[in-house]
């Protein structure tokens, strides 16, 4: 055997101090007398020296390894017998037997420990002496027993230690036993942390255990001891204590019954455990959580954790609720809720989640459209983390809520789109202020109106009167070229000559009711009378009328939304019907204007006997003619004693006379020539583009007609001439209107000279 193992062994027993025991001291002595011998001893070789475990009759513990007798037993693992050391070969020169205390007979056996030999048992004597076999046997015999006591010894200080430990370990360590009925049969002594009581006084029964559990844990403790009773295994409990110093613990029990073979209960081993720190952390924990949930219930928020390895998915009730979805029928795979997204917005969402997990945002923030199972859209703003990364920082875990930002997105688009709806009404206004052109106006912003309105089709009709009817005038309209029977149509729109005057069909239908025509199904409209024949295909409409003062003056109609029409769209519209009211009122304001201010040009230029142009109107239209490329004459015409037709038959039939002059005028000149009451009797002409000849000709049949013709007057017929004075004025000449005119009287006068009746020239 070598030293190591022996070493080893001797460490493993704690016997490596040399620390005496009384009782193997006792026995020593015992074995001492039977010898008759002055020492015994029980000895263990060490590394450097041999030390005694017990002795009698030595003084010293310990003697150097070379000197030792019982090396020489452990070396050899058999006894050792020398009867005179003083003339044995090994020892005579043993500072034992030289010299204190003076060795002469040993007797010594191995002492085994695990079948290593480790030290020895001996008897020693100061004198020469022999040991007979049945000694020797009684030493073996004792060698045994000690080595037996210090595996004993040794078990016992592990026990001892375990001991130790356990009590001052936190788990308190019970035992029940089932002998006649269930009773405390061990409890560890760190029970005093706990219930500020001695074991011993729950040892003794001076105590209870039951005391000290609060009532309303007692049901607890009690069920896991009656379902130990009931033969389960093992139990758990958890239950609240008191101390007797009143301090407030929780415990958790945790024990397992053993069972007698006839199945009946034998005994209950338990740990109690103070799981205060633990249950307040599950307690406050639960306290968090109930009030996250309160949070998140009261805020509205829906809450998702996605594990993207498992790609498994958890989502609150109300995640579900915000989509229409059923909680129970959730799938957790993300293809589920991915299906779910708007295909507009999938891009910029899985943009913005790979930015995260890569690392680049602190959070995943974002927003976008998720389908609702009713069939709208729910904007979603989303707020998540990435709670877990694997060991090489890959995203594991991403955990956040949903917040449904419908009613705030819609406002913040309506609100957009009523900019935009103003800044097109603005900009219609605009371009009417500046080309005092309707149709152009509405032609300029109908791309805009479909767009706001998602509409497919659009168009701006009003209500003007129409080959003796009010038809509507379509101002602008989307889509007109569908096929070749409407090129007709397109035609007339381009030409601004568009009118619809068929009004028994579903657009009509707003103007006979002048009221608002929502329809989502137009196939099954009353009013609705199909498609017109090659226009594409119209499923759903809007008709809005546009009122001025109570009644229709015009309207919009809008056709196929992406989604239903609705009396929201409506309102949102009616700003710019109300705009495009105004602007008919204004065209028509302008009109009115423009013809009130022509009938006042027209009367401060009409002679209102003749009703033909006055001086005033001859002179300006004769101011044109300064750069006139051609000649032109002037002529005045004077009704011949005509103050002795007044004077004859009366200021009336004078009138009528004069008027015949107008008539006459009218009448026998070409309607590029232009001609003019001067005042009293006196008429002016100008004839342009031709030759002189044929002005004097044209002035002679005109002269020749007025005195051919008889005016009946209620007393007589009366005839009367004229004369007529002419001046031919040659392209080029720079005179003076005035002067040609006073050239032309000059003339005239000639002719009152030459008896009257007659044309003559300047
Ligand atoms: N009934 C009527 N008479 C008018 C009107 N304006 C002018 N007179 C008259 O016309 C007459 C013009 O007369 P005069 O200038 O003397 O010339 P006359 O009698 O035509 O003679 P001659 O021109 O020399 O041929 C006057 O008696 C005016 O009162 C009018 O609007 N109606």
């Amino acid at each position: 055997m070598n030293e190591v193992t022996r070493l080893d062994t001797i460490a493993e027993y704690s016997l490596q101090v040399a620390e005496e025991d009384p009782s193997l001291n006792q026995l020593l002595a015992a074995l001492a007398q039977l010898f008759d011998a002055p020492i015994a001893l029980v000895s263990l070789i060490g590394a450097d020296f041999q030390f005694f475990k017990a002795r009698y009759g030595l003084a010293a513990d310990r003697t150097r390894l070379e000197d030792a007798f019982c090396a020489h037993v452990v070396a050899q693992d058999a006894p050792l017998v020398v009867e005179d050391a003083s003339i044995h070969a090994d020892f005579h020169h043993n500072p034992l037997v030289t010299g204190d205390p003076h060795i002469r007979f040993y007797a010594g056996v191995p002492l085994q420990l695990n079948h290593v030999p480790v030290g020895a048992v001996c008897v020693i004597d100061k004198v020469p002496r022999t040991v007979s076999a049945l000694q020797l046997a009684l030493l073996e015999k004792v060698s045994a027993h000690v080595s037996h006591y210090l595996t004993l010894w040794h078990q016992h200080k592990q026990l001892q230690q375990e001991q130790d430990l356990l009590e001052q370990s936190p788990a308190v360590l019970m035992q029940w036993r089932n002998l006649h009925g269930l009773s405390l049969s061990y409890v560890s002594g760190n029970i005093d942390t706990l219930f500020d009581l001695p074991a011993e006084a729950l040892r003794q029964k001076q105590a209870v255990l039951e005391d000290f559990i609060l009532p309303s844990s007692l049901n607890d403790f009690n069920f896991l001891l009656t379902n130990h009773q009931s033969g389960v295994a093992a139990a758990e409990a958890h239950f609240q204590i008191k101390s007797r110093n009143n301090k407030l613990f929780w415990v958790k029990l945790i024990s397992r019954a053993f069972f007698t073979n006839d199945g009946r209960l034998d005994a209950i081993h338990a740990m109690l455990i103070d799981h205060t720190a633990n249950r307040y952390t599950e307690v406050k924990l639960t306290e968090t959580n109930q009030q996250m949930r309160l949070l998140l219930d009261a805020s509205g928020l829906g809450t998702w954790d996605w594990n993207i390895q498992s790609d498994v998915s958890k989502v609150n009730r109300r995640w579900c609720e915000m989509l229409g979805l059923d909680y129970e029928l959730f799938d957790s795979s993300s293809l589920f809720w991915r299906q779910l997204i708007h295909p507009a917005d999938q891009t910029g969402l899985d943009a913005e989640l790979q930015r995260h997990l890569d690392g680049k945002t602190l959070v995943f923030n974002t927003v976008y459209r998720m389908k609702h199972q009713a069939g709208h859209w729910v904007w979603i703003e989303t707020y998540g983390k990435v709670v877990t990364r694997d060991s090489q920082q890959q995203p594991v875990r991403l955990a956040g809520t949903h917040r449904d930002i419908t009613a705030k997105k819609e406002a913040e688009l309506l609100e957009t789109k009523q900019r935009q709806l103003l800044s097109f009404i603005n900009k219609a206004q605009a371009i009417y202020l500046r080309t005092g052109d309707l149709s152009d106006a509405c032609r300029e912003v109908l791309a805009e109106l479909t767009e706001i309105a998602d509409s497919q089709f659009a168009f701006i009709g009003q209500m003007l009167p129409h080959n003796g009817q009010q038809s509507l005038f379509i101002h602008a309209i989307t889509e007109l070229s569908w096929n070749e029977h409407s090129s007709q149509l397109v035609e007339l729109y381009q030409q601004g000559q568009l009118y619809f005057d068929s009004f028994d069909n579903l657009f009509g239908k707003v103007i006979t009711s002048q009221a608002l025509i929502i329809s989502n199904e137009p196939a099954s409209h009353p009013a609705a009378k199909g498609t017109p024949v090659g226009h594409p295909k119209i499923f759903r409409f809007l008709g809005l009328p546009i009122m001025l003062k109570d009644g229709l003056v015009g309207m919009i109609g809008l056709a196929n939304k992406f989604s239903d029409y609705s009396a929201a769209d409506a309102a949102f519209l009616q700003p710019l019907c109300d705009a495009l009211a105004g602007l008919f009122y204004a065209v028509e304001q302008e009109q009115a204007r423009v013809r009130a201010e022509e009938q006042l040009k027209n009367l401060a230029m009409t002679d209102p006997l003749t009703g033909i142009p006055n001086r005033r109107a001859f002179i300006e239209h004769c101011a044109r003619l300064k750069n006139s490329p051609t000649g032109y004459v002037l002529a005045i015409l004077d009704i011949d004693h005509f103050k002795r037709v007044n004077d004859t038959y009366g200021h009336a039939a004078g009138d009528e006379v004069i008027k015949l002059i107008g008539r006459k005028l009218q009448f026998c000149l070409r309607s590029d020539d232009y001609s003019a009451r001067l005042g009293g009797e006196e008429f002016a002409l100008l004839i342009e583009h031709t030759e002189i000849d044929m002005v004097h000709l044209l002035l002679e049949n005109l002269r020749l007609e007025i005195s051919a013709e008889v005016v009946n007057t209620a007393d007589a017929d009366v005839s009367v001439t004229v004369s007529i004075g002419a001046r031919y004025v040659p392209a080029g000449e720079v005179e003076d209107l005035h002067l040609q005119m006073a050239d032309a009287d000059v003339a005239l006068y000639k002719a009152k000279e030459n008896g009257r009746d007659c044309l003559m020239w300047f």
